[in-house]
């Protein structure tokens, strides 16, 4: 579980401060989706950054599983990311030279030992790695290098290299931006159908009003307030 309590963070901007996030509190449970929303510089990605812990707000506490990543060092912190949190940035950042097989294998090098699955031997990473390509329909893909694959394909190789240490909150930031509507819509659906599947708590921004109704609830920010906070009945 994902558990904002009264959020703040501010950036230095001259002489004063711009307030991204405004006084935020969220709950995202696992196997539901969140939509964040709101217009631009209205803290989205901020508010994204400060739940993987990359940003550590001027005040408000992130629970991650129960965990207060506040009185984390740097390194336990590093640590928490690695076993519990994958993020899926707006922008692609595949490493060029490898195929999407080896993207995710990568991940699996990069796993601590406490993970949910535990650092996995090569046999049974290639394994995970094989079906969680399958499951974003990339099985016969899979040796493909990034400039091989389309728009669309690449975001679904980050979205399964995201999965790859089985993390408990899934942070996804724009990921139709670059996509057309109907690619979008599919990569949405792809990413509701894992969250259910992979039980992951789920947050997704997006200032893309189509998608909204498909999850389980939205949070709407202006200025770094929350302006709507729809919660369906999924908990
Ligand atoms: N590193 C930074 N340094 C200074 N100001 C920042 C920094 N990052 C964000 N901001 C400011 O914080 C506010 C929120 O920015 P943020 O990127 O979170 O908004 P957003 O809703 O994700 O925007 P967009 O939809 O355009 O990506 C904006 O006023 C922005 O200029």
């Amino acid at each position: 579980m994902i558990r904002l309590n009264d959020i703040t963070l501010t950036f230095a901007d001259g002489d004063t401060r711009i307030t991204a996030i405004d006084h935020v509190s969220l709950t995202a449970h696992p196997g539901t989706v969140t939509g964040i929303t709101g217009p631009s510089g209205s803290g989205k990605s901020s508010l994204l950054a400060v739940s993987a812990t990359l940003i550590r707000p001027d005040s408000g506490e992130v629970l991650i599983d129960g965990v207060d990543a506040g009185r984390l060092s740097a390194a336990e912190a590093t640590e928490l990311r690695r076993e519990k949190i994958g993020i899926v940035f707006q922008q692609s950042n595949l490493i060029p030279s490898l195929t999407a097989q080896e993207q995710l294998m990568v991940m699996n090098e990069l796993g601590g030992r406490g993970t949910r699955a535990g650092r996995r031997s090569r046999a049974v990473a290639s394994d995970r790695a094989a079906m969680l390509l399958d499951a974003v329909g990339l099985a016969d893909q899979r040796h493909k290098r990034p400039h091989q694959l389309s728009g669309g394909q690449r975001q679904r190789v980050n979205i399964a290299r995201a999965l790859m240490n089985e993390p408990s909150a899934l942070l996804v930031d724009e990921p139709t931006s670059a996509l057309d509507q109907e690619r979008g819509a599919s990569i949405i659906e792809l990413i509701l159908r894992l969250t259910d599947e992979l039980d992951t708590c789920t947050l997704l921004v997006t200032h893309d009003l189509v998608h909204l109704p498909r999850m389980h609830g939205v949070l709407r920010l202006v200025d770094g307030a929350l302006v709507d906070n729809r919660v369906a009945s999924v908990s």
